[in-house]
């Protein structure tokens, strides 16, 4: 069966990378995240990765006890730098063919992010990791994820998150909250759904990038994604 997409920009959630810790990296979920975009990769499909940075820093929050939020957002940037770099390794151990590449220059830890190079390494099978958000504060990862997909000319931004997919309210709050199998982007920014930001909403729906939220947690979700068969939620024009 070929599968449903040639090149994907998939978004993985930050906070999902501490598993049942406290804070920080789980090396359990690493690992079994790694294995299942390897198993993707093996289909030939193309992939390039946004991380997040929740589970180690976020930059409202620190905002929101006193500091200065631009610099609250280059320290929440910094944190995807490190979750970047874990994946990466994590790669690396699991021979997996994967490079890094930074919005923020840190060019003694990982290669600046250059749109070309980026291009050619998934062309040749590579995995990017595309570290440090858009490089720009008072945005989010998930605005990376549409700018990098759009860059890369993805088919497609795949966000793994917490939930499995959009629901009619935050469904870690509201039980009785139902999800929705696709929703049209002026929907999902009409409802203010809270699941991604707004800004990456917009930006999808002008480049005509579809968005497809479903669960990290749920073993298999992602190959389904790619195999086109009915996992989370559809984001459509
Ligand atoms: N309408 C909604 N449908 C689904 N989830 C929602 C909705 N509204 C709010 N949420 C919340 O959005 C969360 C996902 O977005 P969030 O920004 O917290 O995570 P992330 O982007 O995956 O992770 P990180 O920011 O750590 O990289 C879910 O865990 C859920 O609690
Ligand atoms: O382009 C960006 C991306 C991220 N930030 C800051 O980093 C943290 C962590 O990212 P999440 O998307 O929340 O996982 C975010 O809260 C911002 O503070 C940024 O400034 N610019």
């Amino acid at each position: 069966m070929p599968t449903a997409y040639k090149r994907i920009l998939l978004k993985l959630s930050g906070e999902a990378l501490m598993g049942d810790d406290a804070y920080g990296i789980n090396q359990g979920v690493v690992s079994r995240i790694v294995a299942e975009v390897a198993e993707v990769t093996r289909l030939g499909v193309e992939v390039g990765i946004v991380i997040g940075g929740g589970n180690i820093f976020r930059g409202m929050a620190g905002a929101a006890s006193g500091m200065d939020r631009a610099t609250a957002d280059y320290m929440g940037m910094m944190a995807t730098i490190m979750n970047a770099m874990a994946l990466g390794d994590a790669m690396r151990v699991a021979g997996v063919a994967a490079r890094v590449q930074s919005a923020l220059n840190v060019e003694q830890v990982v290669e600046p992010y250059i749109r070309n190079k980026a291009i050619r390494y998934l062309e040749e099978g590579k995995i990017v990791i595309f570290a440090a958000g858009t490089g720009n504060p008072f945005f989010t990862t998930d605005t990376a994820a549409a700018l990098r997909g759009t860059e890369m000319e993805a088919e497609i931004v795949l966000k793994a998150t917490k939930v499995d997919g959009i629901y009619t309210a935050d469904p870690n709050k509201d039980p009785a909250a139902t999800r929705f199998s696709k929703i049209s982007f002026d929907e999902a920014i009409s409802r203010n759904l809270q699941v991604m930001d707004a800004t990456a909403f917009a930006l999808c729906r002008d480049q005509k990038l579809p968005i497809k939220v479903f669960s990290i947690f749920k073993p298999g979700a992602l190959m389904r994604v790619v195999m086109g068969e009915d996992e989370g939620t559809l984001v459509h024009i």
